[in-house]
This record gives C-alpha cells, structure tokens and sequence, in this order.
C-alpha cells in the first residue's frame, strides 16, 4: 500500500517563489526530490519577462518545450499568447467506466479485437456525431479536420485501458461507481490538426506577440478585442472537438471491445480562459473593469473542474485526484492548476539509443506491470517508454504536499493502445 505523507502546513518545502523578474511571480510546485532540468526553468523564467505576464507557475510535471515549458500556468493582465496555449488546443484526459470487472478481461482476446482504430471512422457519420455534441461553426477551413475525428494522433497521445489499483478515498470512487473491481478506459488526445490550424492563423500575423484586450494608443478598443474574442471563439471550438474526439475514440474501442461504457470525466491541459474575481483575489491581484486577467494553461490541468486523471506512463500508475477547493490560497499558490502527467524526462531522439541495448521491442511490448502495449512504430515504442517520463508518484506526492489535491484512487495499466501503423 502506497502512503502519501501528509501536507505540510504551508506547502512551503515544495512551492518555492523564485525571484527573477520584476513583474511576474514566478513559482514552482516542485520538491528537491522531484527531476527538474534547468532550461525548464529558463523557459518559464523568459515567459515571465513577456509583456502583461502577472504569474508563471511551474508543475511538478515541468519540463522544457519548443521555446515555452510544458506542465505550467502563466496568468497575464490584458494579453493572450496563443503559442503558450500551443499547436494542441483542447488536448486532455477522457476517462469512462467500462462495465466489465478485472476478471472479465481477456487480454489476447481484447489485444486482438483493437483493429482498424488508426483509419478515419467509416461507420458513422461524422458530422452528425459533432452536431449531437453541439460541436459546430461556419468556419469552413477548419471543417477539413473532421476527416481525423476518432482517431488518437501520434507522439504521446494513447488509449489505455485500465484497473483500480488501489483506493484511498472508497466513498468518492464509489459514487462514481467504481469499487476495487472496476475497469476503466482513459483517452488522452486533442484536437487533431484542428489546433495547428488556429494556431497558425495567429503567430503568421502576431509572431509570439499578444493579442492585447486593452486600449490601443489612439484609446480605440475595438480591434485587439475583436482578435481575441475571434481567437477565444475558435479555441472553444478546438476545445469542444477535442472532447467529442475522445468521446468518439472511447466509443470505437468500446465497440470492439463489445463492451458499455459510462463517462467519468472531461479535462482540458490545454487552453486560456478568464479568471474569476474570487481567484484573482486568492492571488493577491487587483481586478480593473477595462482588462481582464487571463489564465494560459499549457499542459497543466485546472482545478475548478471537478476530478482530474493524472497519469504516469503505459508501465506505471494513473492517480484519480480531487483538486482541494476548501484550501483556495494553496490552489492559488498553484496556479488553480494541477500537473497533466508525470512529464518527460529524456528528449524523445535520445530515447532509442539510450535503451535499445537493454530491451529489444518485444521486451517494450509488455510492461514489468504486465500489461500490454499495441504500438507497431519502433521508435514511438522508445521514445514512449516508461524510463522516459519522470515518477509520477514523486509528481503526486509535490501536489498533495502543496496542499492542491486529494488522491481518490490509483489505477493500473491493462493494454496501451498507441498505433498499429507502421
Ligand atoms: N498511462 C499512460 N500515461 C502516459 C502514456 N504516455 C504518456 N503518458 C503520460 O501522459 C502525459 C501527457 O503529456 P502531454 O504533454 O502529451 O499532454 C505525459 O506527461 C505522461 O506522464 C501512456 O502510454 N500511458
Ligand atoms: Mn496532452
């Protein structure tokens, strides 16, 4: 049995205030235990000299991105950067409850029938299935993605399906309806090319420069708040097709599968929205009626949605959390975000030649948990291994010590479905 030590009274051992620039906070919600490269770190620091920037927080997931941090939270006064958002808008943690036990679980039988989920979805109507979801805009351009809709995409998206492991909280797991028995299907995926796209439409025309919702010199408002309300407008949308893809990827296994399945929950590590006047408050900032504050958040999960899933890798555990909203100073201190996964560890071209000598890819296709993992490109199968993400017990542990989370349950790996493209 796993024991989380409890928090400590302020958190203070792991949420530390860094001191480099004159107008952002700049925070981290990471232990001296926990893995941390210093250009993560650089990165977030550069982001706090951004013009507005008001906050960075760095998760215990923080690791370095193409120019930004991956696993943080940046909160900016008047200004929207959409390349903190990043190319995957919407991207995020689907989770069902299958209705099979453990027992049922046939793993030869369940690993064969998972075919044909990398092709476009031929059985149903893809346009429909958006317009059921409220999924619509007369954006035509960005219709030409649907084409990918119920697919997972590649790099570090995944389907998993999954068992409890281990319960610490048995009265929230069992009003979701999930005892020691359950199995559950999660889905991390976006929202395909349809992010890109958006993006594009932005950094062609603004660079890595903010949409700014304040007055222009000449005092006119109009224009930066028509980009942003545009941006805001098409993000949304991003945001709601990510949720209807994983919804539709969920239903295609689950079809193969033969088996029901019953939603758990929806969150979004991707995306900016406004912050409120209590959150603002919780984090010593003043609100003004002309600008707003806004909340970036790029691979960092918010903690006003109810549970979130916390995963590790396709050969460690997932942890079901509840973000602590009875503490709002210590969600505050965090950035009102918690950690969207274990985070990586070594760049994705180091991690063949770091571990092809020790496992051949038969030994990468079944996890020392056991479980089993579909992934026919040889390199994703390195690049993904367990060894290249960070351990995520030691991410959990930083959240609960901050005083940000509870832990429902943890969850195991039962199959990793990845591509069975080669
Ligand atoms: N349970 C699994 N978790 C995985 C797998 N591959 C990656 N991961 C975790 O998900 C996050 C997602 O990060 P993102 O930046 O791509 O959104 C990552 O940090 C890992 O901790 C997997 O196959 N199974
Ligand atoms: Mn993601």
């Amino acid at each position: 049995m796993h024991t989380f030590k409890e928090n400590s009274a302020s958190g203070s051992a792991v949420v530390k205030t860094l001191q480099a620039s004159s107008q952002a906070v700049i925070r981290l919600v990471i232990s001296d235990k926990n893995w941390l490269e210093t250009s993560a770190v650089d990165q977030l620091k550069k982001t706090a000299e951004l013009p507005g920037m008001r906050c960075v927080v760095g998760m215990p997931d923080l690791h370095p991105g193409k120019g930004q941090p991956i696993g943080a939270a940046f909160i900016t006064h008047g200004h929207i950067y959409p390349h903190l958002v990043g190319s995957d808008i919407g991207c995020g943690m689907g989770l069902w409850k299958l209705n099979v036990s453990k027992r049922q679980v046939k793993l030869d039988k369940w690993e064969k029938r998972l075919v044909d989920l990398d092709d476009p979805w031929k059985e149903g109507d893809r346009d429909k299935w958006l317009m059921d979801a409220g999924v619509v805009t007369k954006d035509n351009a960005l219709k030409s993605e649907n084409l990918k809709l119920g697919t997972i995409g590649g790099g570090n998206h995944f389907a998993e399906i999954q068992q409890v492991n281990e319960i610490f909280d048995p009265v929230v797991l069992s009003g979701l309806g999930l005892d020691k028995h359950a199995v559950v299907f999660l889905a991390h995926s976006g929202s395909r090319g349809l992010g890109q796209k958006i993006l594009r439409r932005y950094v062609d025309v603004h660079g890595g420069q903010s949409l700014i919702s304040k007055a222009d010199v000449n005092g006119a408002h109009s224009n930066g708040q028509r980009v942003i309300s545009q941006y805001l407008q098409q993000q949304d949308y991003a945001i709601r097709w990510a949720v209807a893809n994983r919804d539709l990827i969920a239903e295609r296994f689950c079809q193969r599968l033969r088996v029901k399945k019953s939603a758990l929950l929806d969150v979004s590590h991707n995306s900016v929205t406004a912050l409120d006047r209590a959150s603002l408050e919780a984090l010593g900032l003043k609100h003004t009626d002309t600008e707003r504050y806004w909340i970036h958040r790029k691979g960092a999960s918010p903690t006003d949605q109810g549970l979130v899933m916390i995963p590790g890798s396709r050969g460690s555990l997932s942890y079901l959390v509840r973000p602590r909203i009875s503490d709002i100073q210590s969600l505050a201190a965090g950035g009102f975000s918690l950690a969207h996964g274990a985070g990586r560890k070594w760049k994705r071209s180091e991690c063949r030649g770091r571990l092809q000598g020790r496992y051949r890819v038969r030994d990468l296709e079944v996890t020392e948990m056991g479980s089993r993992v579909i992934c026919q490109q040889r390199d994703l199968l390195y690049q993904e291994a367990p060894q290249a993400y960070k351990n995520i017990s030691t991410v959990i542990d930083d959240l609960i010590q901050a005083g940000m989370m509870d832990v429902i349950a943890s969850f195991k790996p039962i199959i990793t479905y990845k591509t069975r493209r080669k």
